[in-house]
């Protein structure tokens, strides 16, 4: 069964999370049950990018990579939009598990797929009040029982951090979940900034600031607290 595409890309970095500094391949998905204010992917779901959709069938994806990525990679992230949304991913991810490739997912955990259970590293991102989003934990819980299940692969919570609100709403997360590995990241409220160094110097000064918060807490103790290591390099380039 097809599926829609809005960019194959790599090898690069991956620039956050569980894995940050893996090299990896990316396959970014079209379309999103949520649409963040500060959404750095917005072209998935805001229909700018419509007519640019490929619908490829799993074989065809395989190929893509390969074109790019060569003999270079054996790690690919599947991200979005949100992937959860296509149950037809996972005959994508049981070819590249064929060819030894691990398989990465990007999901903010609104959606479960059964294909969820054979992720190597799998990534769940609630979205804090700052996005404007509000988190269904009836399904969370359910999303993170099953993963508590699971037999193979590894899975994290990252919560992107803007404000004071975002902090505490990552705190209920992190006693409501204390078992699972959380990662904090910085929030980049400047997506469409195109000077690098202003870019970075901002998002230098809001990781300092970000774990200077995290430092003096008694609830964040077994915690990782990281930027988007792609935007130090890149800004906010799409493609990387
Ligand atoms: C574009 S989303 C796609 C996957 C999925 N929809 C999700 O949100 O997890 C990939 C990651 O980028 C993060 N992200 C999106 N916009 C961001 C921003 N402006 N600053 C920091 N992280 C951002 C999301 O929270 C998510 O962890
Ligand atoms: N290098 C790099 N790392 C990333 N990690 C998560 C990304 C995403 O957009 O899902 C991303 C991305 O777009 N590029
Ligand atoms: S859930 Fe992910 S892709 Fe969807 S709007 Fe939010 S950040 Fe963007
Ligand atoms: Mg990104």
């Amino acid at each position: 069964m097809k599926i829609p595409v809005l960019e194959i890309f790599g090898p690069t970095i991956q620039g956050e999370g569980m894995v940050i500094g893996r090299k990896t391949m990316f396959v970014r998905t079209a379309g999103c049950d949520y649409g963040c204010s500060w959404c750095d992917s917005k072209f998935t779901w805001d229909g700018s990018e419509k007519d640019l959709i490929q619908m490829m069938e799993p074989e065809e994806i395989f190929d893509a990579l390969k074109a790019k990525g060569g003999n270079k990679f054996n790690h690919v992230t599947i991200s979005g939009g949100n992937p959860a949304l296509l149950r037809q991913l996972g005959e994508l991810v049981d070819i590249l598990h064929d060819t030894q490739i691990q398989v990465a997912l990007e999901t903010q955990g609104s959606k479960w797929q059964d294909w969820f259970t054979q992720i190597d590293d799998l990534t769940i991102s609630p979205k804090p009040p700052s996005s404007g989003m509000k988190t269904d934990f009836e399904k969370l819980d359910f999303i993170i029982d099953a993963l508590n299940k699971k037999q193979q692969g590894m899975y994290s919570l990252k919560i992107v951090i803007f404000d004071h609100a975002d902090f505490n709403y990552a705190k209920d997360v992190h006693q409501r979940y204390p078992d699972a590995a959380l990662f904090l990241q910085v929030g980049n409220e400047h997506i469409e900034q195109t000077n690098d160094e202003q870019l970075i110097t901002h998002l230098l000064k809001k990781y300092e600031q970000l774990v200077d918060l995290v430092m003096e807490d008694e609830v964040f103790k077994d915690v990782r607290v990281l930027p988007q290591l792609h935007t130090y390099l890149w800004g906010n380039k799409r493609g990387v």
